[in-house]
């Protein structure tokens, strides 16, 4: 078989004092992401799609939350280890495909910064990398601006 795919899912508080980075993009707001590194569920779950595709174990067995390097690590460079890792074992990412749940801040303004930046960090062309946002409807803790999350898939192919 040479292709596989993979899904990845991720999800962050929001918290006052931190940076909001989604997608390896730094987005002006009042409120940032709570979590070890970064906290940029975004790239979180596509790193655990093309991770899973692999038959890999997940972005915390790679990148502990307890060990000191990733203490505000860039989840950019995370990616891009992540995609050095599928190539070592023989795997290149096809195309990836990702849905933010955000109530705010809007995204859609963005979403080409995004997209970029994601295609930098995996080596794929811009047109591979589907990216999407919605709200919660005001739902849960998502919709009531407690957290962000994403959901990620992600297709790999036999180098
Ligand atoms: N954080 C967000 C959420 C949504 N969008 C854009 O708005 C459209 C409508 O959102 P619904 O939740 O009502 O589906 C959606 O299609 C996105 O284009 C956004 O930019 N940022
Ligand atoms: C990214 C890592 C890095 O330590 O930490 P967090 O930013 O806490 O993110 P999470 O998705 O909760 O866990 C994965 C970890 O690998």
């Amino acid at each position: 078989m040479n292709l596989r795919i993979g899904h990845g899912y991720d999800i962050h508080r929001t918290c006052p004092g931190r940076p909001l980075v989604l997608g390896g993009v730094t987005f002006v707001a009042d409120f940032g992401l709570d979590g070890h590194s970064d906290a940029d569920a975004l790239t979180h779950a596509l790193c655990d799609a093309l991770l899973g595709a692999a038959g890999l174990p997940d972005i915390g067995h790679f990148f502990p939350n307890t060990d000191p390097a990733y203490k505000n690590a860039d989840s950019q460079i995370l990616l891009q280890r992540v995609i050095a890792a599928l190539r070592e074992r023989g795997w290149a990412p096809v195309n990836v495909d990702a849905t933010l749940i955000a109530e705010k801040p809007k995204i859609a303004p963005r979403l080409a910064e995004m997209k970029a930046a994601l295609a930098k960090s995996t080596g794929l062309p811009v047109d591979a990398i589907g990216l999407k946002a919605t709200t919660n409807e005001g739902s849960d803790d998502i919709g009531r601006g407690l957290a962000i999350a994403a959901h990620a898939v992600a297709l790999i192919r036999k180098i």
